[in-house]
């Protein structure tokens, strides 16, 4: 399939035990989009995206990426599928400096092994040098020359996120998959990471979907957003058009009056 669709997500279903977390939800992300998924605490959002990114198998349900069925696909071949995320919890080495923090991003697209080296030096030096390229370029686009030699564990969480979607970018994904990014983060380091992510689908061409709860962001740079609540996808459209969706109102003032 070659239209304009990068992700397609059909009928997706989880159930745990008794519980079903996510009821037979269907969308699709196009070429270039920012797409959000969106919805109170506990809608199955989290699910949903550990069903697309292999870490959760699906109930039932299908999930193709760029036209090829990558449902029950385990979650470390993602990346060479062309499948890059950050996890909801910070995922970083932080005894390791952000350079090489960035170049584990790279292990899904090394191809020397240590015959190869041995007997192939040249090519295996050769190789090194494109990924130490690639990182230098992905510092240079999220502006961390100042902090590449730094152990991660000493920068600020907003820094470690950043290293985190550095590292993620290193994969060079064709979908990349944000989940929470902004959470727990300042108002500065929220409004950097919109920018970073309007450039990394405006100059790097790379198609985003985000699980978020800061809707903030959401409204400010998704290009579609889909609602769920209960598992089940309640509304889906521009961030105009389900800011102004009575079931969405409902769902989320449903949630504040029971908090
Ligand atoms: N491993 C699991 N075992 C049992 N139930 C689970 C499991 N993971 C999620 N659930 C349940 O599935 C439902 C959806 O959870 P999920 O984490 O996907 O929601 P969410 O929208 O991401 O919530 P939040 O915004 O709070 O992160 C919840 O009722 C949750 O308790």
């Amino acid at each position: 399939m070659n239209d304009g669709t990068l992700l397609r997500v059909e009928g997706l279903t989880k159930r745990f035990g008794g519980v079903e977390a996510v009821s037979g939800v269907s969308f699709h992300v196009g070429r270039g989009e920012i797409y959000s998924l969106i919805g109170p605490n506990g809608a199955g959002k989290t699910t949903t995206f550990n069903m697309i990114s292999g870490v959760v198998r699906p109930s039932s349900g299908k999930v193709t990426f760029d036209g090829v069925d990558i449902g029950g696909k385990p979650p470390h071949r993602m990346p060479a599928i062309g499948v890059g995320r950050t996890f909801q919890n910070l995922a970083v080495f932080k005894h390791a400096t952000v350079v090489e923090n960035l170049l584990v991003g790279r292990h899904c697209h090394m191809r020397t092994n240590v015959l190869d080296a041995m007997w192939f030096a040249g090519r295996a030096r050769r190789e090194e040098l494109e990924h130490r390229r690639k990182v230098e370029e992905i510092i240079d686009f999220l502006e961390i020359e100042d902090i590449r030699d730094m152990p991660v564990g000493a920068l600020s969480y907003g820094m470690q996120k950043r290293v985190e979607l550095g590292r993620a970018l290193a994969t060079e994904p064709r979908l990349l998959l944000l989940d929470e990014m902004v959470s727990g983060m300042n108002t500065e380091e929220t409004e950097d990471i919109a920018r970073f992510v309007l450039d990394i689908r405006d100059e790097l061409g790379i198609t985003v979907l985000m699980v978020e709860h800061d809707m903030g962001i959401v409204m400010d740079i998704s290009d579609r957003v889909c609602v769920l609540n209960f598992g089940r996808k309640i509304a889906e459209g521009t961030p105009a058009q389900v800011s102004a969706d009575s079931a969405v109102i409902e769902a989320y003032l449903g949630g504040a009056k029971a908090a």
